[in-house]
Parts: C-alpha cells; sequence; structure tokens
C-alpha cells in the first residue's frame, strides 16, 4: 500500500483558550478524492490552514507526500495547489489576466494560461471581467489559479459551497475529471454531504474537533445499511423480544407494542414476519426504514458530548 498524500498525527490546534481540533488523525490516500465534512464551525478551514502551514499547531505533526511539513515546506509547497473559501480575484481584470499575473509570479511558461482555462472550461468567458462571472465561473478559475503550477495535490476549501444544483454538478464533473484524467489527488471540505457524495471516493467527517468517521463512501455505506431498521407491531411485546433475541436479531427499542429492529436489507421482513407469526405472536404493522448516508452523517455530528477518541484510519470511529 503506498503511503498517504496527506497525514496528520495527532494534530491539535486552539484559539486562545476556544479548542478547535483534539489529536486529528487524517490519512489521505494518493489518487483519492476526499471529503473533509463536518458542520459550520466544525474545524475544517482551520485544518487546511495548518496543512498549508498558515496557521502552526499547538501539538502533532503535518505529513505530506510522506515528508515532515517543517522541514521541507518550500518543496511541499510546489506540489500542492489550494484555493481557501473564496478566490481572491481582480475583479475588474478578466479571468484569462487574472491567470496572467499569477503566472508571471510563478515564473511559468505562457501557453500554460490556456491549457488550465481548457481544464475548467472557461475558454469562452476568458476575455469577460470577472466582475461579470458566476459564483460557479469564479470557484472554477480559482481552480485554474491552483492548477496553474501542475500540482500534484489539491486542496479545496467549500468549493461547492454557495452554487446552485448546475454549478454543482459542473464542479462534480471538474473535480472527477481532475482527479481520473490528470491524476490529481484532491482533498476538499463541505459541510454537506449531499453536495459531495457523489464526487468523493473517501470521507472524513470531523465534529467539535474529532474525527467521527475516516474511510471509503463505500463504508459510510454499509454504516447506513446497517442502521436500517424494521418497525414491528405486535399483540405479544413480550414473547416477539424472546423470539427475536432467541434467532440473532438486535432490537434498538420496545415500547408499547412496537419493536425497532436492525435488519440488514429489506428482505428480511419477510423471514421475521414468519418467524413471529409461527411463534404464536400476531403481526398488525411492518415498516422498513432505511437511513440515507445524510442520517448517518448528521447521527455523527448532532449535538452532544462526546469523548475524545484517537482516530483509526479507515474505520467508523465510535461517538
Ligand atoms: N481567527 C480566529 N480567531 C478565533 N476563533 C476563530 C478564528 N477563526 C475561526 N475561529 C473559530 O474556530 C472554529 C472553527 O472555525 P473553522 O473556520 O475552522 O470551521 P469550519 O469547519 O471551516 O466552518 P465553516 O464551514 O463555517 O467555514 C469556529 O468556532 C470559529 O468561530
Amino acid at each position: 500500500m503506498t503511503a498517504p498524500l496527506i497525514s496528520t498525527h495527532q494534530l491539535t490546534y486552539h484559539y486562545g483558550s476556544l479548542q478547535i481540533l483534539q489529536g486529528l488523525n487524517l490519512e489521505v490516500p494518493k489518487g483519492s478524492i476526499y471529503g473533509f465534512l463536518g458542520p459550520n464551525g466544525a474545524g475544517k478551514t482551520t485544518t487546511i490552514r495548518l496543512l498549508l502551514g498558515l496557521l502552526k499547531p499547538a501539538a502533532g505533526t503535518v505529513e505530506l507526500f510522506g515528508q515532515a511539513f517543517v522541514r521541507h515546506r518550500v518543496p511541499i509547497l510546489q506540489r500542492v495547489g489550494a484555493m481557501i473559501e473564496t478566490p481572491s480575484l481582480y475583479r475588474h481584470l478578466s479571468g484569462k489576466d487574472n491567470l496572467e499575473v499569477a503566472r508571471r509570479m510563478l515564473g511559468l511558461e505562457k501557453k500554460r494560461i490556456n491549457q488550465v482555462l481548457e481544464i475548467v472550461r472557461l475558454q469562452q468567458d476568458a476575455h469577460r471581467p470577472v466582475k461579470h462571472y458566476s459564483l460557479g465561473m469564479c470557484q472554477r478559475l480559482g481552480i485554474a489559479l491552483a492548477l496553474l503550477s501542475d500540482p500534484e495535490l489539491l486542496i479545496l476549501d467549500e468549493p461547492t459551497n454557495g452554487l446552485d444544483p448546475s454549478g454543482i454538478r459542473e464542479m462534480r464533473e471538474l473535480l472527477k475529471e481532475l482527479n481520473q484524467e490528470h491524476g490529481k489527488t484532491i482533498f476538499l471540505s463541505s459541510h454537506l454531504l449531499s453536495e459531495i457524495e457523489k464526487t468523493v471516493t473517501h470521507v472524513g467527517i470531523l465534529d467539535k474537533g474529532l474525527l467521527r468517521f475516516q474511510g471509503r463512501v463505500e463504508q459510510l455505506q454499509q454504516t447506513a445499511l446497517s442502521a436500517s431498521t424494521l418497525e414491528v407491531e405486535v399483540d405479544n411485546l413480550l414473547l416477539a423480544r424472546e423470539l427475536l433475541l432467541a434467532n440473532g436479531y438486535q432490537i434498538i427499542s420496545s415500547k408499547k407494542q412496537r419493536l425497532r429492529v436492525a435488519v440488514q436489507e429489506k428482505e428480511e421482513a419477510a423471514h421475521l414476519n414468519q418467524l413471529l407469526v409461527l411463534g404464536g405472536v400476531s403481526v398488525s404493522g411492518l415498516s422498513y426504514a432505511a437511513q440515507s448516508l445524510e442520517e448517518v452523517f448528521l447521527s455523527l455530528t448532532e449535538p452532544q458530548v462526546a469523548e475524545p477518541v484517537n482516530s483509526l484510519s479507515f474505520s467508523i470511529l465510535p461517538a
């Protein structure tokens, strides 16, 4: 297995007495599109600033490309392109001229401008002043600026924030293309799982400075599946409980005449019904509730006090 492109070890940060990060262990695999998720104020931008050396950790370490950031700052940053919050653009200049300013500062070849304009699909609008650009176009120009030096790693803070559905779709296609056709590893933050779940390969969920989940999207989907339930209405609650427990079912709650039972798939309803009826329980209601990814995300970030945990890579972290 190749070493992660970004890894942090027990990364800790506070603004004065306000604790922001409490021992963050991120692992971003090479070649991934890693969605760094968390509600507003969770500490995502702070983490990104720490990854780019714009803030100094109170404790812990940052490694990029397998090298310690503190010792290899300049060569590391040459391999990274970043966009933090809204890109800083000269609004009276055209998109092309904004790129030209940055190109000169970086001492790059002139042809790179047309290359990045083509990648972000802004050739048609390259000569229009940026003040006439939509938010989605500004975001794409911000990505073009980050791409100028042809970095291996892109770090993007909320690239879909404020975009309408078509802007989100365009951004999704662009990020996938950058990943699959141009070989970029992409680390992006968002506070909305729904905006990025179709784009990312990996997810890290941050809440109150702690990583609640880190792993492949499919693992999060598996968590959602295993969190699905059947609600059963019965005439004899005690007998129903006994039968279900004896057959290995997990009962989440039971009150009045209703039981909530954890299931892997909808098809288990028929089996469970048969089991109860044959056991002498009359079933008057049976309904299935699948948990969506969004519900899993919300359940991991809901407002409740949780004990700090040390993150394990690619595993579900207990709240
Ligand atoms: N310069 C600062 N001084 C003091 N507190 C700050 C500073 N910058 C951010 N914070 C606080 O740190 C916490 C984390 O902020 P951060 O911007 O990292 O969160 P975030 O997850 O990126 O949120 P959002 O999605 O709203 O941008 C918030 O409570 C914020 O108010």
